[in-house]
């Protein structure tokens, strides 16, 4: 069965604290976290006050996806505010395996995000220090967007490299995420399944996340 991260950027600002309960008491294993900064993408959403207070009301884990340019800049102070999983994009970084060597000496989970139009090859020498792998299903930057339909192809190249590689890697897959693609994402190899807007907009997410659990 996947791992469920329910995307916060869909949730009710306005009650947060109810939302995080919502998942508390529910089957999802993660919260996803979507950082981003106005420059990587074309949108800013939240920062470090808002992952700490998620850390004060949860015991889920924090999966922590930075949408920023130059994220070494900020990689212990993700860690001091409750990350437990980070993820950089590929595209925003100019030296990834060291950037991946700090998440680790962290004492994080280390992840590497790519954007639709980047190729799972280029991983192939960093694949046995990884720890996940997220594969975007749209362009970042907002919620609510088409799922594109090239994922499952590129997750299926992915899961060829992992286990050509024999490495230990979560393969995540974010963006459109809902209860019609979700069984034929984790057929070709997804572990971990991010889902925004599906969740917090049906009549009843709790149910929902099971939905997505059993896919
Ligand atoms: O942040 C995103 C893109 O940058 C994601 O798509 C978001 O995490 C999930 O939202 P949705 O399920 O509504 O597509």
């Amino acid at each position: 069965m996947p791992i469920i991260a329910p995307s916060i950027l869909a949730a009710d600002f306005g009650n947060l604290a109810k939302d995080i309960e919502m998942i508390n008491n529910s089957e999802a294993e993660w919260f996803h976290l979507d950082v981003m900064d106005g420059v990587f993408v074309p949108n800013i959403s939240y920062g470090m006050p808002i992952i700490e207070k998620i850390n004060a009301l949860t015991d889920k884990v924090l999966d922590v996806h930075l949408m920023i340019v130059d994220p070494d800049r900020y990689i212990s102070t993700f860690k001091q505010v409750g990350a437990d999983i980070l993820t950089v994009h590929y595209e925003a970084c100019t030296h990834l395996h060291r950037t991946i060597q700090a998440i680790k000496a962290e004492g994080m989970k280390a992840g590497v995000a790519l954007n639709p139009h980047t190729p799972v090859s280029v991983l192939e020498e960093v694949i046995n220090d990884l720890d996940l792998v997220l594969i975007m299903s749209v362009n970042p930057g907002f919620g609510g967007q088409k799922f594109i339909e090239n994922t499952y192809n590129k997750i299926s190249k992915l899961k060829k490299m992992i286990t050509t590689a024999n490495a230990n890697v979560i393969i995540e897959v974010d963006g459109g995420v809902n209860n019609i693609n979700a069984s034929k994402l984790v057929e070709v190899g997804a572990d971990a399944l991010v889902a925004g807007s599906a969740i917090f907009n049906a009549e009843n997410p709790t149910s929902y996340i099971s939905e997505l659990k059993k896919a």
